[in-house]
């Protein structure tokens, strides 16, 4: 019997080589160190010449084998082709394993998404002892308070049809409360499908999707087919919220909390009591409120704003972004631990440029819904899309997704007088688009009033500088993938870049 750890290669690893007086052993040593492990296979995603270097030094250090395996990421945080590489290690990894043998997977080297990705693993398919090591806690199996589920992994694989297949397989064959969402491409498929497995439990539930891709609708849906169907479903923008009121607004106060709080009141947890909060923007939420956010989860209770007792809630959480809330628990700017209470299933809704096949079938759904709402107006007459407008409409890129479609075909149904919407009334509804001019007024890089003058070298300043602090920062210092990251041809350039805006590495 012997203990394999599986661990991939981080950048303290490196630096202990030359550099072990100011940063110890490194993760993957120190775990060595411990006698522990029999045998180590290591995932590398550096330069073959770094990477030789350390096994030389491990080797000279410890007598349990290491195999490396030499892996190239295009991004250190690209969850989909992390999860591939480190489920194959693993997976040949326990094929060679005699019976009785145990697997260890190191949380510490690499980045948030690859202990994620490990979590992922040792929870579901490759049962496994989580460690991390630090200098001073030493090496400990990691507690992770929470069951992260198989069947509502993020959408990792690159395998759709057998991916489809086994989401579909076993789903009844009917599920009513999705046929408000209009689809039928292969990647809309798949998210529903999660979304019908993951409804009937009660578990979170990550909604990731561009702005107007039906990430409310969605959520609306798997609330109706989940036993809380009956009980409330609360919607709340976190995004819209004052930052000073959020906890407040969540969790309630009590009367005399706060200069404006006249009387006791209940927060959107307590209104959702029994049924589902649906936490909209989670991404903005501000971290001081993602701690108490966390907790209310944890224990299943809340404590109003001045209130020294907590109350009970039995609230089912769906949350929505527009952001990739890893990418931001990379950027320091989300809580990992919320992340992983709040990611239990994630459903990422594909933006409808993704859609294939999506795109005429929604036009003419939605445009019946159009003529369904109008039908009651006096003198309205039902619209059919023209020919030329149909193929106006459908080679039109909709960044704003579903909801700039349906508003584009409210529009034209308006603005058209006849029963056929012609090719001119699709370019008119089409040409205004007021959304992407108050995008840009209200953006504090590209809004700003020429009239009065612009610092353009100043505004180019803070974007470089802002692009090259969190390249550094998701690459944990990897000069070489910071500058893939950032377009630049190599280390040397952006090591010029970094010295140029004083950004330290
Ligand atoms: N597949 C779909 N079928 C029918 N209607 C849809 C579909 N997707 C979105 N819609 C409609 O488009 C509009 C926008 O959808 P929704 O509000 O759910 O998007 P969202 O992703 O939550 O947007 P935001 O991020 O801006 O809040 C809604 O009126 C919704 O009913």
């Amino acid at each position: 019997m012997g203990t394999t750890l599986v661990s991939w290669l981080g950048r303290t690893d490196l630096r202990a080589v030359a550099e072990s007086h100011q940063v110890g052993l490194g993760p993957v040593a120190q775990a060595l160190q411990t006698g522990r492990f029999d045998r180590l296979e290591l995932l590398c995603d550096y330069g073959q010449d770094e990477v030789a270097c350390y096994l030389a030094w491990i080797h000279d250090q410890f007598e349990a084998p290491v195999t490396p395996h030499h892996i190239t990421l295009d991004s250190p945080t690209d969850f989909g082709a992390i999860y591939r590489h480190a489920r194959q290690v693993v997976a040949d990894t326990v094929e060679s394993q005699q019976e009785g043998d145990n697997l260890a997977f190191h949380l510490s080297p690499g980045t948030p998404a690859m202990a994620a990705v490990w979590i992922i693993l040792a929870k579901t398919r490759f049962p496994a002892e989580l460690i991390e090591s630090s200098i001073p806690g030493g090496v400990r199996t990691a507690s992770i308070p929470f069951d992260i589920a198989a069947d509502f992994l993020p959408d990792l694989l690159n395998h759709p049809d057998r991916e489809l297949e086994r989401l579909t397989a076993g789903l009844p064959p009917a599920a009513p409360e999705f046929s408000a969402i209009i689809h039928q491409s292969p990647a809309m498929q798949r998210a529903i499908a999660r979304a019908r497995r993951a409804a009937p439990r009660s578990i979170p539930v990550l909604i990731e999707g561009e702005s107007g891709t039906g990430k409310e609708l969605l959520a609306r849906a798997i609330h109706q087919a989940s036993p809380r169907r009956n009980r409330s479903f609360v919607t709340v923008n976190c995004g819209a919220i004052a930052p000073d009121l959020v906890e407040s607004e969540l969790f309630g106060h009590e009367k005399g909390a706060f200069t404006g709080a006249a009387a006791r009141r209940a927060g959107y947890f307590e209104a959702a009591h029994t049924g589902t909060l649906f936490l909209d923007e989670i991404g903005e939420l501000p971290k001081p409120a993602q701690v108490k956010l966390l907790r209310a989860l944890q224990e299943g209770e809340v404590i109003r704003v001045g209130a020294t007792s907590a109350t009970s809630v039995d609230v089912r959480i769906l949350a929505a972004t527009n952001r990739t809330l890893v990418e931001e628990v990379a950027g320091g700017r989300f809580r990992e631990d919320l992340f992983y209470r709040l990611a239990v299933a994630v459903i990422r809704l594909p933006p409808l440029r993704e859609r294939e096949g999506d795109t005429g079938l929604l036009l003419d759904r939605l445009l019946d819904q159009v003529n369904c709402e109008s039908e009651t107006e006096p003198g309205y007459t039902p619209k059919k899309l023209s020919v030329g407008a149909r193929r106006l409409l459908i080679e039109h890129p909709w960044p704003g997704n579903v909801r700039e479609m349906q508003n584009t075909l409210r529009r034209a149904a308006v603005w058209t007088p006849g029963p056929v919407v012609d090719t001119e009334d699709a370019r008119d509804a089409l040409l205004p688009r007021p959304r992407s001019k108050e995008g840009i007024e209200q953006d504090p890089i590209l809004g700003q009033d020429i009239v009065q003058g612009v610092d353009l070298k100043a505004i180019i300043d803070r974007v470089e500088r802002h692009y090259l602090e969190r390249a550094i920062e998701v690459t944990a210092g990897n000069k070489s993938r910071a500058a893939t990251l950032l377009g630049l041809g190599n280390a040397t350039t952006l090591t010029n870049w970094l010295k140029k805006h004083g950004v330290q590495t």
